[in-house]
């Protein structure tokens, strides 16, 4: 079972919800955890346009966990603690599509070889590990809830006006849209309106730039998915 697999139960479900929110709080920000993040966020998104109200700064696809999983496996093989060894993670949620961008970490940056290969393979199954552990009964929920709180706390800070607030998070995004990818994860400052600013990805490394180009393709299909489900 991937993410992926998961369309099939999901997206009907994922569609209804969005287009109830789009009727009675179409100002609410919408933070989407359900998988595959990488359709349910165009899901959503293209739910809320049909109705005429999708603000592309007030929907998100969280995607904390791979934060989260990045630093904890990272501060595994430097000995450093999670809370210092943080890591940028781009792309979507789902296995290939997740990129974590170590050379930009300052103790990520010194890992190679095998060592890295490994650790960028358990970041980006470390989601399709529990699922396969649990054996059908779910997925990583402690992890899921805090990752899901995290991201809250993160919005509702930007919302009441605290500058500075960036985490990655799934969003419409301009950055690869020469690419015909038009959602991505990247670090965003999130402020009073929600999406504040996008930022780019920054320098990669020669590892990362083949992480990305096995990420887009498939982050494209996952979103042109979502989005012809709703069409
Ligand atoms: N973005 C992320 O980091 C992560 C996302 N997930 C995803 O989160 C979702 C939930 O995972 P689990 O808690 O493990 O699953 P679960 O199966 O334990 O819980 C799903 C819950 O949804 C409820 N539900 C079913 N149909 C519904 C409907 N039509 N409307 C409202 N609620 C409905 C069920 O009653 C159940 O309580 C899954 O899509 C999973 O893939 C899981 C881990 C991490
Ligand atoms: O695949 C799943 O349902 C679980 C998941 O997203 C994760 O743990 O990152």
């Amino acid at each position: 079972m991937t993410r992926d697999d998961l369309f099939n139960t999901n997206a009907s479900i994922v569609r209804d919800l969005a287009a109830a929110v789009g009727r009675v709080a179409p100002e609410a920000h919408i933070l989407v955890i359900s998988n595959p993040v990488n359709s349910t966020v165009p899901i959503v998104a293209k739910t809320l346009e049909k109705a005429g109200v999708f603000d592309p700064k007030r929907v998100f696809g969280v995607t904390t966990l791979d934060v989260v999983r990045a630093a904890r496996f990272l501060s595994e093989v430097t000995g450093a603690k999670p809370n210092d060894t943080p890591v940028t993670v781009v792309g979507g949620h789902s296995g290939p599509t997740i990129v974590p961008l170590l050379s930009q970490s300052n103790y990520g940056k010194g890992v190679k070889g095998e060592v890295y290969d490994k650790l960028v393979h358990r970041i980006q199954f470390g989601g399709d590990e529990v699922v396969k552990a649990k054996d059908g009964a779910g997925s990583a929920t402690l992890s899921m809830a805090y990752a899901g709180a995290r991201f809250t706390n993160s919005l509702l800070r930007g919302l009441n006006g605290e500058k500075g607030v960036t985490t990655p998070t799934f969003v419409k995004s301009p950055l690869f849209v020469d690419r015909g990818i038009d959602f991505f994860s990247s670090n965003v400052e999130l402020g009073p309106n929600g999406v504040e600013k996008i930022h780019p990805i920054g320098p990669l490394s020669a590892e990362e730039e083949k992480l990305m180009e096995a990420c887009l393709p498939e982050l494209k299909k996952n979103i042109e998915k979502g989005k012809a489900f709703v069409a």
